[in-house]
């Protein structure tokens, strides 16, 4: 931990350019509203990244406090039934218009794989440089989940995801994911996944996936 005074190590707290790379160019096609939906869930993630690193004066911590306030109260008469939502709903949006994952951004994807890259910013720190050991999981099911409820098929929820972290997954990095079909057998379909740092595997994660019923929550 950096005690009062001390200068941050900026080489664990920056990317090696600086850059922030999942912060643009993150629309599929949407609309305006879509467009202007990214840049909020944007500028909070920004936001967010910004708080983990930095270490506020009381009197800035009383003012963000007092703005964020503000804003909440300002949504709160705005609050909708799940299905009439729009946070974590965007597919047109490569974030899918969320803030609680980092954003998977595929580049490539058919029915049985997809590939991209996954950016974890200062927010997503466990210590020293690596990522939350529950921030990986919670990719590895976003990217599993799309996959199992891709080219219309049911909705499928996780019966199990098991990871196994096989060396530390850097904060600041782009790094690249992968996942892939394993098996299918009736309800169930087997998933793995896999996030790299260049050629260093950091995590690799198996899920089932078991297609809903009609009428299961
Ligand atoms: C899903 C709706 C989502 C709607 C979202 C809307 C908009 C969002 C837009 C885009 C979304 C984009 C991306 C999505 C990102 C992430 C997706 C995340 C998905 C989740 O994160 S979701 C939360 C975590 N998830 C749960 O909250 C599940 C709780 N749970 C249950 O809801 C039940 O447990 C269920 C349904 C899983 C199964 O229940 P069930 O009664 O239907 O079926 P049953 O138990 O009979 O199992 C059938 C066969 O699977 C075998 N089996 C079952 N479980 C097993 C296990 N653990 N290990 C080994 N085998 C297992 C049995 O042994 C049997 O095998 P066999 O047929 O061979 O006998």
């Amino acid at each position: 931990m950096t005690s009062a005074g001390e200068q941050p190590d900026r080489t664990v707290l920056l990317t090696d350019t600086g850059e922030r790379p999942w912060r643009s160019a993150n629309l599929y096609g949407g609309d305006e509203y879509s467009a202007a939906y990214d840049e909020l869930t944007n500028a909070l993630g920004d936001f967010l990244d910004r708080l983990a690193e930095a270490r506020p004066e009381t009197e800035l911590i009383a003012s963000m406090t007092e703005s964020l306030s503000e804003l909440a109260r300002g949504l709160d008469p705005l609050a909708v039934a799940e299905r009439d939502r729009v946070f974590g709903r965007r597919t047109d949006l490569v974030s899918r218009g969320q803030t609680m994952s980092p954003t998977v951004d595929l580049a490539e994807v058919d029915d049985r794989s997809a590939s991209g890259t996954v950016y974890f910013g200062p927010y997503f720190l466990g210590g020293n440089g690596a990522v939350h050991g529950g921030a990986i999981p919670l990719v590895f099911d976003e990217i599993l989940g799309r996959l199992a409820n891709a080219s219309g098929r049911p909705p499928q929820r996780t019966a199990y995801l098991n990871t196994d972290f096989r060396s530390i997954t850097p904060v600041n990095r782009t790094l690249t994911i992968r996942a892939w079909l394993v098996s299918e057998d009736g309800r169930k379909r087997v998933l793995r996944a896999t996030i790299h740092d260049q050629d260093i595997l950091c995590a690799e994660a198996e899920g089932l996936f078991i297609a809903l019923r009609p009428g299961q929550p």
